[in-house]
């Protein structure tokens, strides 16, 4: 299994991702890799979510977890979790012109990377839960165990999560501060799959979705939201 090579920190392009087109998780990534002009260095690989593609051992043997999206350079590293593969792209170093994702200061990493992290505690994993344990998710030969109850709590967890970045979005323009970053993208994931499971942006939550508004009109989003459309 090739998880390193002693070149693996190398700028590697053309470089291939596993994912799904419309996941949310996949989003992320498609995401950065727009803010940072590199969709068209990639191929991406389908992996069907529905047909449970990501849960054969085949895959499994690509990431452990089982989940999408998956970076494989040109020498075979992989990189799973999209937090990382961002990193990756964020701190590959002759891509110049493009804009930081992760931070240039310790502060600001510190503070992208704890606003990244409760994005996932707080939001998107809650609402991921949600679909898989509350809901039919990907179908009875994906979910093979479901806990109701537990999907709902976090569905009620989610919608605490939106009311918490609707407060931080009243006073700063970004998720982690005055600049668009990684935790941006990380509560936009969150809002792509509430929309998936038709979970509603509580009515009070003005700054959420205004900051939501202009998300959907970067160029990046944009582009994703272009490649759902057009199911590639
Ligand atoms: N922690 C992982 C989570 C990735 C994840 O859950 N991806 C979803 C893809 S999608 O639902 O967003 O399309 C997945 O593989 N889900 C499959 C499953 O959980 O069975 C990450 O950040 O990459």
């Amino acid at each position: 299994m090739n998880t390193t090579h002693p070149h693996a920190d190398a700028c590697q392009l053309p470089m291939k991702i596993y994912d799904w087109y419309n996941g949310p998780y996949p989003a992320r990534v498609r995401i950065a890799l727009a803010e940072k002009g590199l969709l068209q260095k990639v191929d991406f690989v389908s992996i069907n979510l529905w047909k449970g593609e990501h849960k054969t051992p085949e895959f499994l043997e690509i990431n452990y977890s089982g989940t999408l999206p998956v970076l494989e350079l040109e020498d075979g590293t992989r990189i799973a979790e999209c937090t990382a593969i961002t990193q990756y792209l964020d701190d590959l170093d002759d891509l110049d012109g493009s804009p930081t994702l992760t931070g240039k200061t310790a502060v600001e990493k510190g503070l992208i990377h704890m606003m990244t992290k409760r994005a996932e505690i707080e939001f998107l994993d809650a609402v991921s839960v949600y679909f898989h344990h509350a809901t039919p998710g990907l179908g009875p030969h994906v979910e093979l165990y479901q806990n109701e109850e537990w999907g709902l709590r976090m569905r009620d967890k989610a919608v605490r999560g939106m009311r918490y970045f609707n407060e931080v979005l009243k006073s700063q323009p970004f998720v982690a501060g005055a600049s668009f970053s990684m935790a941006d993208i990380a509560v936009i994931g969150g809002m792509i799959f509430s929309t998936l499971v038709e979970l509603s942006i509580p009515e009070e939550c003005e700054a959420l979705r205004e900051w939501y508004a202009r998300m959907q009109n970067r160029p990046s989003v944009a582009a994703w939201a272009a490649m759902v459309e057009k199911g590639e």
